[in-house]
């Protein structure tokens, strides 16, 4: 039930004054079915599972030592509620045992007309003195209303930006377990699709935010071909060292090589192009820029090499993300998404992982995981969903594809002309 996109768990509270209980009536029969044993006596709690729609009864129960109930003549009251879509709800039995639905919605709707009650009488008193003009009381009713909206709005992000960090430092700490866990299989997937007859498995689907695992991605002579290109080529990676050069890095231990994508035999079927446009196409589907290949990043070829599990540095890539993910806005000429496509599987360890996303994804030969970190309608970029890490490879080889995707870019403009504010610069600059 747990997983049933309809299933919430309730907390009802009692603050009636009385003893009371709750009946889950049955649509079918209009039968009622007891869920509170024992009783739930004044100021105790009870949580319940249920499903969105299901209607319950709450009974008064008769006073122990008197034998009746608070209601006129001494009737039992009983009132009656709904289980709404939203989560967390808390149903409140107030006095006089009448229920009060306490759920987001309900709540900010509460706040909403207390604020404005507030403002308005403040408006009223002002007309009642007849000393301002209609404008200006307009105005200030204009800006009071203002005011308590912006506190309400600033309260909610310091409430979201509280429990992100307190997830980031969730995820952190468990990092190199999760990697190490083998027991641990791919995360489940929210909806599956299906894209030129290749399953799809939606992972993740926020606005800034997506992670798609798609089978079949690619073949073996695309892998093989990618691979014959990148063995004589093969270097330890870098990452930037700040001041314009490369240096090695604990973080990013693998070996890698850039794959220039000849675009001029595409027509006569070069395999590393039509993987290419294949690449470009998935990004176009999901996302609406019209990406073309011109100005992107080569491919890369990317290699892990297991050395068993007493390594104590072993090939792997730490958490980060692959362009900006601080939910600020995009900077053109900046990466956007990326697709890893897996070639050679390990025997153990090599996972991807998303820690702030939870999912956790056993790479499958030939098969491909998507992520894009912008929302094509704000601009926006995600706000560390689609942090990532390669997990250590402890045994066997890991050998991936990887297509870093930048918006903005051309033949005019290629990536490597954009420095990582997304201003120009020119290549004296860059030297
Ligand atoms: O090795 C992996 O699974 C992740 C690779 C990665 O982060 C990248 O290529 O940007
Ligand atoms: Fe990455």
């Amino acid at each position: 039930a747990g997983n049933d996109p309809k299933s919430r768990s309730i907390n009802i509270m009692n603050e009636s004054g009385r003893r009371v209980e709750i009946y889950w009536i049955n649509p079918d029969n209009g039968s009622m079915v007891l869920q509170s044993t024992p009783d739930i006596l004044n100021g105790a709690s009870m949580s319940l599972n249920s499903f969105v729609g299901h209607y319950f009864e709450v009974r008064e129960l008769p006073g122990k030592k008197t034998g009746v109930c608070g209601g006129e003549d001494q009737t039992c009251r009983v009132d009656h509620f709904t289980v709404k879509t939203t989560q967390d709800q808390v149903i409140m039995i107030k006095e006089g045992v009448s229920v009060e639905h306490t759920d987001s919605k309900t709540i900010a709707t509460r706040s909403a007309s207390a604020l404005l009650d507030t403002c308005k009488s403040e408006a009223k008193s002002q007309l009642e003195t007849g000393s301002q003009t209609p404008l200006s009381i307009l105005e200030s009713l204009g800006k009071c209303v203002e005011k308590g909206v912006a506190l309400e709005i600033e309260r909610a992000n310091e409430e979201i930006a509280f429990q992100a960090d307190v997830r980031k430092e969730m995820a952190n700490l468990i990092e190199n377990y999760t990697c190490a866990d083998m027991t641990l299989n791919t995360t489940e997937a929210k909806r599956t699709e299906y894209w030129e007859g290749r399953k799809v498995d939606v992972m993740i689907d926020r606005p800034a935010a997506k992670i798609h695992v798609i089978e079949n991605f690619l073949t073996q002579e695309e892998c093989q071909a990618v691979e014959e290109r990148a063995a004589p080529i093969l270097h330890d990676a870098t990452v930037a060292d700040g001041s314009g050069g490369s240096k090695l890095s604990d973080s990013r231990k693998a070996k890698q090589a850039g794959i220039k994508v000849h675009w001029d035999k595409e027509a006569e079927g070069d395999l590393i192009a039509s993987l290419s446009r294949r690449v470009y196409d998935y990004v176009n589907h999901v996302l609406p820029f019209d990406i073309k290949e011109n100005g992107q990043e080569d491919l890369m070829s990317i290699q892990y090499f297991g050395r068993g599990p007493d390594d104590e540095k072993p090939d792997r890539y730490m958490p980060h993300c692959d362009g900006d993910c601080n939910g600020l806005d995009f900077k053109p000429g900046q990466r956007m998404a990326t697709i890893v496509m897996y070639c050679d599987i390990p025997e153990v360890g090599g996972q991807t992982r998303f820690r702030n996303s939870n999912v956790h994804i056993i790479p499958m030969k030939y098969a491909a995981t998507f992520f894009s970190y912008i929302d094509p309608v704000t601009m926006k970029m995600d706000s560390g969903f689609t942090e990532h890490s390669g997990c250590p490879v402890v045994e066997g080889e890991k050998k991936i594809v990887t297509q870093w995707v930048r918006l903005g870019v051309d033949d005019e403009n290629p990536w490597n002309s954009f420095n990582t504010l997304g201003v120009k610069y020119t290549d004296a600059e860059n030297q």
